[in-house]
């Protein structure tokens, strides 16, 4: 283990065991937690996964700073379990840095103080149990941790009300015992006692029902408006007309100047303008290098734009404009039939990309419509794009770049011998599942799907967190020549998830192999029985639980079934590789 991470660990264990001499016979500071098998720590490459002391006769107090402020240790660490000690102090906001907690469970000791809010900042949290102890004060909102799966909050002084939860996702929940007041979230008949021996609670399903909001006379009351009120909604009325007379102004105006825009483009097109690339340098152009220092810099087109950028709701690029991103310097990424993607740096130094489609054959109110629609459908493991473009030849779209590289590179680097261990697949593929699931979900009745799953467009964002990018550039309408075996819409992003799982499997990249062929020889080994064969080498030797990847080998194949209706839908999906996932944390707890 790195010298600092030990040492934030030695510091952290020694505040629990009140340095009283058991941290020398525990957790014996000169040797090391991975290499020398420190109990209650578990490691996976060198990295400590798991911290599970329960039941370790601890009394000194919980410093979370000391554990979240290491950046190694903060980075690795999955799962801190101290239940049943008689451990104090409280939790303090630096647990955020603690991102990777899937697991907090601290039930049975005397930690004290309110919950800390940034708790809610844990977005890859499934169990949070902080039951049987002295937490006091109001409970933080923690809707926002989309997948939580357990809440144990019982037996403590908690007051105020009881913030919402996502009662559809909850396996567990319990708050009883405590003093929380005012209205109990519906849970919709279950957890029947959640909310025991809170006497100030009401609610439908308490005994406790609580009062009408408005009382009949009060209703009453509130008709008889007063001259004061009449006079005040008057002046409200009247300056809503003003307000819906200068937007009805604005919107014309601004139709004027698109039209006048369009007309412009026309006569470009006559041009005969359309066909050449922006990129100004068109010898690198034609050489069809990769990579090249070229500008979007063209001078009648710059002239010519008058319509902006439409910037989405990201306040960091507010402000942008068509010209800033012709003029930026840019590097050419990659550049495909139908598009071309190239990395552009900002005045202000901001590393944006800009994909560029060409010819795809959507309308640009349809395109404005869907780019306005997958705004509003946010996902912590979605990149949404900052910014969009739409002329009757081409659309941009701009999004932040993700500077730690793809998962097609983590593969690629696993394949040239660097490690990319078992659990880590496993947590980037139930984290890119839950995602999947949640943008299907919500965008169903739109009928947005990805459009494009596949490795390459899977990335690592700034906090190493997978991140799925380009959701719904759909240019099915520019796929016609591509292999039958591709599919789209929803069922379509099924496979492409499938295959993406099948690379994470196997270690082979369907960049070298192709889609097909990758598909076809997971068949025919499976179909020899010879499915050990099929994994990573790495992952075999690095001892990798068969049994689950043989799990996960079969959710991936029922992803690619070749029959759309025949494979699962992605909730399913989801749900099988969390499974998992509970799976292989719980053996790592056990081996601890
Ligand atoms: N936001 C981003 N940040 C960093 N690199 C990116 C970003 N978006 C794409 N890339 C990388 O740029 C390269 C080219 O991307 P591009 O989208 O053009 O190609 P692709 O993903 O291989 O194909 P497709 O056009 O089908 O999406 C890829 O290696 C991709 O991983």
């Amino acid at each position: 283990l790195e010298a600092e991470a030990k040492s934030s660990l030695v510091t952290f264990l020694g505040k629990l065991s009140n340095n009283k001499g058991q941290l020398d016979r525990i957790w014996n500071s000169t040797s090391d937690p991975c290499l020398d098998l420190w109990k209650g720590v578990t490691c996976v490459t060198q990295t400590v996964k798991i911290l599970n002391l329960t039941r370790f006769n601890l009394s000194g107090s919980f410093d979370a700073t000391s554990l979240c402020d290491d950046r190694s240790l903060a980075s690795s660490l999955s799962t801190l379990i101290l239940d049943g000690n008689n451990i104090g102090g409280d939790i303090s906001d630096d647990i955020a840095k603690c991102k990777h907690l899937t697991r907090l469970q601290v039930s049975g000791n005397q930690i004290s103080g309110i919950v800390s809010g940034s708790l809610s900042i844990l977005n890859n949290l499934k169990r949070l149990d902080i039951s049987y102890n002295k937490f006091s004060g109001n409970l933080p909102d923690l809707s926002r941790i989309s997948g939580l799966i357990l809440f144990l909050a019982q037996y403590n002084k908690l007051t105020g009300n009881i913030p919402t939860f996502d009662f559809s996702n909850l396996e567990q929940f319990n708050v009883s015992y405590n003093d929380f007041s005012g209205p109990a979230p519906d849970t919709k008949g279950r957890f029947p006692d959640c909310y025991l021996g809170n006497p100030k609670l009401c609610g439908d399903q308490l005994a406790n029902k609580c009062p009408s909001p408005i009382s009949n006379s009060e209703n009453k009351k509130s008709k008889n408006f007063s001259k004061t009120q009449i006079l005040m909604y008057s002046g409200y009325s009247v300056l809503a007309i003003v307000l819906i007379i200068f937007i009805i102004y604005k919107l014309l105006k601004r139709k004027k100047t698109e039209q006048k825009a369009a007309a412009v483009n026309k006569v470009a097109s006559i041009d005969d303008n359309i066909d050449k690339p922006i990129v100004a340098s068109t010898d690198q152009y034609k050489t069809g290098e990769t990579r090249s220092e070229v500008s979007f810099v063209s001078g009648d087109q710059s002239a010519m734009v008058s319509t902006s950028v439409v910037v989405l709701t990201s306040p960091d690029v507010n402000g942008l404009r068509f010209e800033d991103l012709l003029r930026a310097p840019a590097e050419l990424l990659g550049r495909g039939m139908h598009s071309s993607l190239y990395k552009i740096m900002l005045e202000n130094g901001m590393i944006l990309v800009v994909k560029r489609v060409k010819n795809w054959a959507i309308s640009s109110s349809e395109f404005k419509h869907r780019m306005q629609r997958l705004d509003q459908v946010r996902h912590p493991n979605v990149l949404s794009a900052l910014a969009f473009y739409s002329s009757q030849q081409e659309k941009l779209l701009v999004y932040e770049y993700q500077q730690n590289g793809s998962f097609l590179r983590l593969l690629h680097g696993a394949e040239m011998g660097q490690a990319f261990d078992w659990s880590s697949r496993l947590g980037i593929a139930a984290s890119i599942g839950e995602a999947l699931a949640f943008m299907h979900q919500e965008l169903s009745d739109d009928g947005i799907a990805h459009g494009n799953m596949k490795s390459s467009n899977i990335f690592l964002n700034k906090n190493m967190e997978p991140c799925i990018s380009e959701y719904g550039l759909n240019m099915m309408e520019n796929n016609q020549c591509s292999s039958s075996i591709v599919n789209n819409g929803f069922k379509g992003d099924i496979y492409g998830f499938g295959v993406i799982l099948l690379e994470l499997l196997t270690g082979r990249l369907v960049q070298n192999d192709g889609v097909e062929e990758l598909t076809r020889w997971v068949h025919s080994v499976v179909r020899e029985e010879w499915t050990a064969e099929v994994f990573d080498k790495s992952l075999i030797s690095e001892g990798a639980s068969e049994a689950r990847m043989v799990n996960l080998l079969q959710v991936a194949i029922k992803c690619v079934n070749s029959s759309p209706e025949t494979r699962p839908t992605i909730k399913q999906v989801a749900v099988m590789i969390n499974t998992l996932k509970e799976e292989e944390e719980t053996s790592l707890i056990s081996q601890a």
